[in-house]
């Protein structure tokens, strides 16, 4: 034999059109029952039932739940030779190295289940068809180099050197893991062949244990490469050539120390043994899953030095071997676990041509002409618009982040504007309490804060529900300090507890309301304290413009308490005190804002009607009667306004307001105003006019009926 090509460059060739992807050809050998497990009349669980499927007979019932049937490439039964094995499971892939393909044959299983026994047999067979097609292509030369390690105790040994001194893993950029300063002898014949495995053997280590008397306490990899070349082209200096490797891998078999009886060396290779087969285990694992994430291929000499032939440049094969013997159905259910994902894992085998220095800078000149009429004509190189797509579709990817951006900014800024106005409004709260206790007015309360556009009213009276309790928190910004005073007078000096709004709103003009429960009607101070604590759990919601009517709408939120308050009992209080989310969904808060405006409509109606009879009895001017007309389209209004007077319970004379109302109402019909601002109702101030005459009139009425 010649060497067929001088130094050049290696170069991987797809495999076909197809780029040489497929799955590893996974097969199953099981051995018959060796005569130790005959003698011990263990049983024989498994079967094979076909070409590819071995099933497990279910014949012990505490194992119903594993599954009974595993299919593969093939299966081997215990009557099946080695040969047969080869020529099915291993002949094809082994053989694509002389075709420029790297490949691996490797045998895995628990101890002696006879991996060596295959591997042994498997070797021999290719390397006789590798002769055997040297032989039958003399047209072409061929080189046939062989090098064998073991990995002992995550060692590696040269097994063709008397030298025990541990190897080092290099990292090839091109040829990836390389063991350095490894013996490779060239082979000559068969004979030469037989005389190094059996030096291989002899260097092996070997022990004996209770489960095989020889068995293997390494991984041993015998590796075989074949460059082949044209023989017209050699020596020309043009030639280009072949190079591949086939992997013969015999693995340590995977033991149990209780059951191989291991101890002291025994002991501390099977931890070896069995930790690499573990990462064996998980990369295979991982790569059956498609390569995602991080693959420890590192994390042990032997997945590290098989890297290429685990989803790598490589054709592979693996054959599982497996003890029949029930006493090893733990193993045995292992090892098919193995075997099914190493099925999936997929590898991208490629030819491998070296050439030589000058076939080398040929192909470079080709490649780079290609190149350069691809850039000279964009339009027309596939590959070129093949980026252009890719940079449209990558531009369009941004596109659409962009926007989705912008919408998650809008979104955090809605909420970080609802949640700063429920910060004030729980300020805002604070602040009137603390000054509605330092006026310490007991029979009603009038609370400002530090701000001077806030004003707090919080008053009872005979609202037809009674166990509620509304309070103002802030009115317009827009009223001043003598809006202030007026309001302060009115409540320090004429109301008394009874006269209070029962249903108070707490409205702002920062466009929220909040209405806000009380327990008891009678005890005021119960019931501002149960405002502050409402105030800590109510949930404001920004009122939206709205053009088409130019009028302001009212966003109304109601926390669930007082939602339920309305139709409850307080027994049921506990149960209904949980708030609205800031952020719920617009849809949900519309909801609840129909809800509100739904039942202030059922509050008002009773009203509104006797408002209507009163209209017939009550003698108004011109512009009373418009106020009126007007105030019947705005019943929010008129609630705030009048329901003290006509749900007045008793009150049946409907010619003459009652006390309630004038209590209501005592002397300052400026309050109408300050109700309706509060309320941000659409009343111009014709109507506000009209309205405040009107109560003008009634209580000059009451005043003068009193005094009588
Ligand atoms: N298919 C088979 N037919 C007949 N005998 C077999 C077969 N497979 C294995 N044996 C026998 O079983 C014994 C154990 O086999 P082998 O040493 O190959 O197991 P192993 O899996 O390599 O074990 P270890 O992992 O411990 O090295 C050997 O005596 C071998 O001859």
């Amino acid at each position: 034999m010649e060497d067929a090509v001088s130094d050049g460059g290696v170069i991987g060739v797809d495999v076909g059109g197809g780029g040489g992807k497929e799955r590893i050809l996974v097969s199953v050998r099981l051995r018959p029952l060796n005569e130790k497990e005959i003698a011990r009349n263990d049983l024989c669980d498994w079967e094979c039932i076909n070409d590819t499927s071995i099933i497990f007979r279910n014949s012990l019932r505490e194992r119903s739940g594993f599954p009974i049937a595993y299919t593969f490439d093939r299966v081997f039964g215990g009557e099946c030779n080695s040969k047969q094995v080869y020529e099915e499971a291993a002949r094809e892939v082994a053989l694509s190295v002389v075709s420029g393909i790297n490949s691996t044959i490797f045998a895995y299983g628990q101890t002696s289940s006879g991996k060596t026994y295959t591997m042994t047999g498997i070797t021999e067979y290719t390397v006789v068809d590798i002769f055997d097609y040297m032989q039958a292509h003399e047209e072409r030369a061929f080189v046939l180099k062989f090098s064998a390690i073991e990995i002992y105790n995550e060692a590696v040994k040269d097994l063709l050197s008397n030298d025990n001194t541990p190897l080092r893993l290099l990292d090839d950029p091109e040829r990836g893991t390389i063991v350095e300063k490894l013996t490779e002898v060239t082979l000559r014949d068969w004979s030469h062949l037989k005389e190094l495995l059996l030096v291989c053997a002899a260097q092996r280590k070997i022990g004996e244990t209770l489960l095989n008397e020889m068995s293997s306490r390494s991984h041993q990899i015998i590796k075989l490469t074949i460059e082949s070349s044209a023989r017209e082209f050699l020596g020309k200096g043009k030639s280009s050539s072949l190079v591949a490797s086939v992997n013969f891998v015999d693995l340590a078999g995977s033991e149990r120390a209780s059951q191989a009886l291991s101890a002291g060396s025994r002991l501390k290779e099977g931890c070896h043994i069995n930790r690499s087969l573990l990462t064996l285990g998980t990369v295979i694992r991982k790569l059956s899953k498609g390569r995602h994430g991080h693959v420890p291929y590192r994390d042990s000499k032997l997945t590290r030095i098989l890297q290429p032939s685990l989803g790598g440049n490589a054709r592979t094969a693996i054959i599982c071997t497996m003890c029949p013997a029930r006493s090893h159905l733990e193993q045995s259910r292992n090892t098919l676990l193995f075997a099914s994902c190493a099925k999936e894992v997929v590898t991208n085998a490629r030819v491998n041509v070296v050439m030589s220095d000058k076939a080398l800078v040929k192909h470079l000149q080709k490649e780079l002409a290609r190149l350069e009429s691809e850039l000279g004509n964009p339009g027309s190189a596939s590959g070129t618009s093949h980026l252009e797509a890719l940079l449209r579709g990558k531009d369009a990817q941004i596109k659409k982040m962009e926007k989705e951006i912008k919408e998650l900014i809008r979104q955090r800024d809605l909420a970080q504007s609802q949640l700063k106005n429920f910060l004030r409004i729980a300020v805002d709260d604070r602040a009137s309490r603390q000054w509605d206790e330092s006026s310490q007015v007991s029979t009603s309360r009038v609370t400002t804060s530090e701000y001077d556009d806030v004003v707090s009213v919080s008053a009872t009276s005979g609202f037809p529900y009674r166990g509620l309790n509304f309070g103002f928190t802030k009115f317009d910004k827009s009223m001043g300090t003598e809006d202030w005073n007026e309001l302060h007078s009115l409540r320090s000096g004429k109301l008394s507890e009874n006269d209070a709004f029962s249903p108070s709103h707490s409205i702002s003009s920062s466009n929220f309301i909040r209405l806000i429960p009380r327990r008891s009607e009678n005890n005021t101070h119960e019931a501002v304290d149960t405002v502050e604590d409402h105030c800590k759990d109510v949930q404001c919601i920004e009122i939206a413009e709205s053009s088409t009517s130019g009028r302001k709408e009212l966003g109304i939120s109601l926390n669930e308490r007082t939602e339920s308050q309305l139709s409850t009992t307080p027994n049921q209080e506990h149960n209904a005190t949980r708030p609205l989310s800031v952020d719920s969904p617009a849809i949900t808060l519309e909801q609840q804002l129909q809800n509100v405006r739904k039942r202030i409509d059922d509050l008002v109606r009773p009203y509104h009607d006797e408002m209507s009879s009163v209209s017939s009895t009550v003698e108004l001017s011109k512009s009373q009667s418009s106020a009126l007309t007007k105030s019947r389209s705005c019943r929010t209004s008129m609630n705030s306004v009048s329901s003290p007077w006509f749900q007045d319970a008793g009150h049946t004379d409907n010619n003459t307001p009652p006390n309630s109302f004038l209590r209501n109402f005592p002397g300052r019909p400026d309050q109408l105003q300050r109700r309706h601002v509060a309320l941000n109702c659409d009343i111009d101030s014709e109507t506000l006019l009209g309205l405040k005459e009107m109560a003008q009139v009634q209580y000059d009425k009451q005043c003068g009926n009193s005094q009588d």
